[in-house]
């Protein structure tokens, strides 16, 4: 199962979270205003200990009612004040980092679309739907939460500080005493926070492969009794994953458990000091329950540093992961000194059509002593010529089809269109130049109207739909419930392979392209379909350049000339009688069924 599995081990979390910049600036003024009204809500709690020690020492100790409940009053307003505060910042950050959150994952859904084949050929899926789920969702819980409240947290501890101080300097040192311990807890914590989090977040993407593997291929899996298998791999995982969260909350227990105690130790401690010192008249009772109420006050800040810290690693693992796929270099739109020749010369009858000029691929992810798919190939498909191309399984017929719309790129030589070379044309317009459709054809949730005329262009008509599914057979559209309008389920599973089949040919003709790619289009058509199909499909055929992979001599009919791979070369080119008669490798590979066709 192909991952990606980063090391987190050098990683600084906050160089990481400032690349999430781009993306909060234009909340930025909110966020901000946002932080502002948190630190002054925040701060309107500490007051609330210089009021209490007004009372004691004052009212209080004077026996004065009307004092304390003056006091009470200044204390449920300070209460209400902080309250409302706490509520506007949330009012604040709530719309503006959806919006954060909405626009980071269009972001990635958009480069998804951009990255070549060859990145999706690497990724699991599930690794790139958790990104674009979990990751983002941790992401925007970051900028709502943590993100405020260290800085927050840090200004109130700070300011509290200095207050318990002014009250009493030794005292204060008493309870600044066990910072030094709990900073190194934190950086510990936080180096070992990071790694696990890393790991907890690939696994859950592991996770999400294996349930949206075991969904789409459920027949597979009920077909040969694989669910107990499958339940079984997915509680391995499910439990590995565990033991990683489980790990995660060790961590936190522990820091959380360093965070409480020392402070509170240190609280302890300095009111048995300030009690003795109080006894011997050396302290006011009313500073030392300001002192205690403000070491109280600054408790909930610094306990959650521990959880804050964790979440904030959480945020920076799910940036580093999102950044992870968006610093994949997505296709080019031309490439480099080709790039400008799209207008080319005007294509001569040996420039003209689809020509492979010593064309080499290798896999960007094969093993580097494993010889390349295609070594050197040579084809010429003359305008209006349809070229079958033959050869035994494995040999590279898929590779070679998917060159010509670059879904892959050529390691080295070059293709042309009508004497244009394919890494000039501007990737749009080279793929509404060149149409395919391969022998797995996939529908998408759309009605079936709607999958045919993803084929076209946007000025396409109903009559453009209703040619294509004439060529591609496909009337069968008409008997659904709602026509054309019917929506295919996920995949297109509530249609046969046959009429799946055919819904891709109809997309691959709707838009009367130039150049057309079949791989294998007619394999799953019973004979007397396929045979109509071939008549429709000739007649598109006659201006069309067209190659199409062939494994029946049916299919190879539908061709004026036919060229056998083999090797990684084009080993023979010439119609079907010729190779059948010279060349012997052709006609075992159409031997069985050949006797029908000749
Ligand atoms: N994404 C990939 N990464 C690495 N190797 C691949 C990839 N896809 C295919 N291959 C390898 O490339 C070779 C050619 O595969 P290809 O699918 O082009 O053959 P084919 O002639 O179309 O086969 P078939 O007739 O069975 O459809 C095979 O050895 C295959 O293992």
């Amino acid at each position: 199962m192909p991952t990606t599995r980063a090391t987190t081990e050098d990683r600084s979390a906050v160089r990481t979270l400032l690349r999430l910049w781009p993306y909060v600036r234009p909340v930025r003024a909110r966020m901000c205003t946002a932080a502002l009204v948190a630190i002054v809500a925040s701060c309107t709690g500490l007051v609330i200990p210089l009021v209490l020690k007004w009372m004691v020492d004052g009212p209080v100790a004077d026996r004065d009612p009307s004092g304390v409940w003056l006091g009470a009053l200044y204390l449920l307003a300070l209460g209400v004040a902080e309250a409302v505060l706490f509520g506007i910042r949330r009012w604040l950050v709530a719309r503006p980092l959806s919006q954060v959150e909405a626009e980071m994952r269009a972001a990635l859904y958009r480069r998804l679309q951009r990255l070549p084949v060859a990145f999706h050929d690497r990724w699991a899926s599930g690794q790139l739907l958790s990104r674009a789920t979990t990751d983002l969702m941790l992401l925007r819980q970051f900028l709502a939460f943590p993100l405020t409240f260290l800085l927050v947290n840090g200004v109130t501890i700070v300011i509290g500080v200095a207050i318990m101080l002014v009250q009493d300097w030794v005292l204060g040192l008493v309870i600044l005493a066990p910072a030094i311990p709990v900073m190194w807890t934190c950086a510990v914590f936080e180096r070992r926070y990071a790694q696990v989090t890393r790991r907890a977040q690939d696994q859950v993407g592991d996770l999400t492969t294996v349930v949206e593997e075991s969904v789409l291929g459920i027949r597979i899996v009920k077909g040969f009794g694989r669910h107990r298998s499958q339940v079984r791999a997915f509680h391995e995982l499910a439990a590995v994953l565990r033991g990683t969260e489980l790990r995660k909350a060790r961590l936190l227990a522990v820091i959380w458990g360093v965070i409480v105690a020392l402070p509170e130790l240190a609280i302890g401690a300095a009111l048995v000091l300030g009690s003795v010192r109080v006894a011997d008249g050396g302290l006011s009772a009313g500073t030392l329950v300001a002192f205690l109420s403000t070491a109280l006050a600054l408790r909930w800040p610094v306990d959650s540093i521990g959880f804050l810290l964790a979440m904030s690693q959480e945020a920076a693992t799910a940036t580093e992961r999102y950044f992870e796929v968006m610093d994949e270099a997505p296709e080019t739109d031309t490439d480099g000194a080709a790039a400008g020749a799209a207008d080319g010369p005007p294509p001569t009858a040996a420039r003209a059509g689809l020509r492979f000029e010593g064309v080499r691929f290798r896999y960007p992810d094969a093993p580097p002593d494993a010889p390349p798919v295609l070594a050197h190939i040579d084809l010429h498909i003359h305008p209006g010529e349809s070229m079958a191309l033959v050869g035994a399984t494995g040999s590279g017929k898929t590779t070679l089809t998917a060159l010509v719309p670059r879904l892959h790129e050529v390691t080295a030589g070059r293709i042309t269109l009508d004497g244009v070379d394919i890494t000039a044309v501007p990737r749009e317009e080279l793929r509404a130049k060149v149409a395919v459709a391969f022998e797995e054809p996939t529908l998408f949730s759309a009605g079936v109207g709607e999958n045919v005329l993803m084929g076209a262009g946007d000025g396409a008509t109903a009559a453009d739909l209703d040619r294509a599914l004439a060529v591609a057979q496909a009337d069968f559209v008409h008997t659904l419930p709602q026509g054309t309008g019917t929506r295919v389920g996920e995949q297109g599973l509530s249609l046969s392979g046959g009429q799946r089949q055919r819904l891709a040919l109809a997309r691959a003709v709707v838009g009367r392209p130039r150049f057309l790619v079949l791989d294998d289009p007619l394999s799953a058509l019973d004979v007397h379909t396929e045979a109509a199909v071939e008549a429709a499909l000739r007649q598109v055929l006659a201006d069309t350049t067209a190659l199409i992979v062939a494994h029946r001599p049916s299919t190879v009919l539908l061709a004026d000339r036919v060229a056998l791979l083999s090797g990684g070369r084009i080993a023979a080119v010439g119609t079907h009688q010729e190779l059948l008669r010279t060349n012997p490798e052709y006609a075992y590979l159409m031997s069985g069924d050949e006797e029908d066709h000749r």
